[in-house]
């Protein structure tokens, strides 16, 4: 059975597919669910998915990937609201404001709520790394700025992007969970 991925990032869509071609297709889907407001990404999440799966009459299983980019320096700012900041001040902008800092610490984290007819499950993933001014045009979002082991996520391909990031985690996470249960 498809699992519908509810998103409108075709950034989030691709890495997934690289993922779980070989567990289920996944269908990218647009619903607009109800951003709840809160500071965890499991919260919004899990809300996001129980929403989708309740309002549509399919069967088939959703997931909703909540991210975020929490800067040491900042506190954890930009964190859930990350893609209201990338949208309005923009990337560029936030490595600015963390360039005079002298700890240049980040992390990625996500939160993947799976949601079907028996409940809801999540899954997460995160990874550390430095910020760095932009570079590389692969990946999305904050990718240029965040480098890991010497490389930003921008300049890696899908797969070895996957192999090290906050999603990867969550999708092999969720692979090994949804492999288990539908052995038996
Ligand atoms: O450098 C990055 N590497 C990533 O792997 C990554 N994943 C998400 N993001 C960014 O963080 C915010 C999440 O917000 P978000 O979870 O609400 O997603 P979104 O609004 O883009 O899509 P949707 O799934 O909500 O429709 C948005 O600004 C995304 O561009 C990333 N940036
Ligand atoms: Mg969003």
């Amino acid at each position: 059975m498809a699992i519908r991925f509810v998103t409108s990032n075709e950034g989030k869509v691709r890495e997934a597919r690289e993922y779980l071609a070989d567990i289920e297709p996944i269908e990218q889907i647009n619903y607009d669910y109800t951003e709840v407001q809160s500071d965890s990404l499991e919260e919004i999440a899990t809300h996001g998915a129980r929403e989708t799966f309740e309002a549509l009459s399919s069967d088939e299983p959703v997931i909703v990937d909540d991210t975020g980019l929490f800067i040491d320096s900042l506190e954890g700012f930009p964190g859930p609201y990350s893609a209201y900041v990338e949208d309005t001040v923009g990337v560029e902008r936030v490595w600015r404001l963390t360039s005079e800092e002298k700890n240049k610490r980040a992390r990625f984290r996500t939160v993947l709520a799976y949601a079907d007819e028996t409940g809801t499950e999540t899954f997460e993933g995160s990874v550390a790394g430095t910020l760095v001014a932009p570079r590389g045009e692969g990946g999305f979002g904050y990718d240029p700025i965040f480098e890991y082991n010497g490389e930003t996520l921008a300049e890696m391909d899908t797969e070895a992007k996957n192999a090290i990031s906050h999603r990867g985690r969550a999708l092999a996470e969720f692979a090994e969970w949804y492999g288990e249960r539908t052995d038996d």
